[in-house]
């Protein structure tokens, strides 16, 4: 039987104006000490994980990329990460002074039929002078430091992903779609009542090109595996990145790179962060099949699309999925 209603949040108004308005975010509830899940959050059964769906044997390919020094990165981008939580209501959906910088929580709560037991700080990027006017201070130094970092790791993987699809130069102009606008999110999943009726993050694929994340020790990110059916759970692994391709990336190389299916699950005992850059082409983008890719005889599967009307598709519903990308097929 499902655990009865938390008592302080019956009305679900209560709960919408305490998590969303108020700007509290699951980290208030899960501070309240709260004995049991309240129903917004309880997911139907389909999307819950279910551990015999879990491949215990599979793993994902580990790179080494030895030239990227990260330790000191990783620990200072998540400290930061968990003391953002301080300034968060000034960045609230209806206070944030810049589009650029938005706390919020769960996925999209205005069409979701159940919640995700997620927190986060999501931070656009596309110059170091508009990062310095609109983010706040308190987490600034650390994410931009991270994303310097990151973006040499981002370019040699871009720069490889081309050459595999016989694209051996990439100009600016690719470069720029590729990469020219950025994300980064700072991801809380506080601890959860009965985290086994939720999720942390329900089934998606990124929209991104690449998405480069760094994680705690706590873990709880899985990855659909190629047979379909199964999940993978990617270990935190000290001083390693999780490299997901995104729709994007799929789009662009016409299919031949496809996006990962991810979810991340709540849990009970633990606190976690995560720290995503979202490696994107610009708002104002066209993004295609690469012209090179159909002058050489291919088929194009998408059509050439606004990347800004993908991501606006992708936040108008719930997570779905890999669905998202369904909206650019021909
Ligand atoms: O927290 C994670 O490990 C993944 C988060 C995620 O999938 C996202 O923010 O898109
Ligand atoms: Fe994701």
């Amino acid at each position: 039987m499902a655990p009865t209603l938390a008592q302080p949040f019956d009305d679900s108004s209560a709960l919408v104006d305490f998590v969303i308005n108020q700007g509290n975010g699951v980290k208030g509830l899960s501070e309240m000490g709260l004995k049991a899940l309240p129903k917004q959050y309880i997911q139907p059964l389909e999307e819950r994980m279910c551990m015999t769906n879990v491949q215990a044997q599979e793993s994902i390919p580990i790179i080494d990329m030895s030239n990227w020094h990260s330790p000191e990165v990783a620990k200072s981008i998540c400290e930061a990460a968990s003391r953002w939580a301080e300034v968060k209501n000034n960045y609230s959906k209806d206070h944030s002074p810049s589009n650029n910088v938005r706390f919020g929580t769960s996925f999209t709560p205005q069409a979701e039929k159940a919640l995700e037991w997620k927190d986060y700080l999501s931070l656009f990027y596309v110059s170091k002078e508009e990062a310095y006017a609109l983010w706040p201070t308190i987490c600034r130094e650390q994410v931009l430091d991270f994303m310097e970092k990151s973006e040499v790791v981002i370019k040699q993987l871009l720069q490889v992903l081309m050459k595999g699809l016989h694209v051996d130069e990439v100009d600016e102009t690719k470069q720029s779609l590729l990469m020219g606008s950025m994300r980064t999110n700072l991801n809380y999943y506080p601890i959860c009542p009965n985290p086994e009726l939720t999720v942390g993050v329900g089934r998606h694929s990124d929209i991104s090109t690449l998405t480069i994340l760094l994680q705690d020790e706590v873990g709880g990110l899985f990855v659909r595996g190629n047979d379909g059916d199964n999940w993978i759970h990617i270990p935190p692994i000290k001083g390693s990145l999780v490299i997901n391709v995104g729709d994007a990336l799929q789009i662009i190389s016409n299919g031949k790179y496809r996006s990962v299916e991810h979810r991340v699950v709540a849990n009970g005992s633990k606190n976690r962060i995560s720290v995503p850059i979202f490696v994107n082409p610009r708002p104002g983008d066209i993004i295609g099949p690469l012209s090179e890719l159909v002058e050489n005889g291919e088929k194009p599967i998408y059509k050439q699309i606004l990347y800004s009307d993908y991501v606006k598709h992708f936040f108008r519903k719930a997570h779905d999925g890999k669905k998202t990308v369904e909206f650019a097929e021909l």
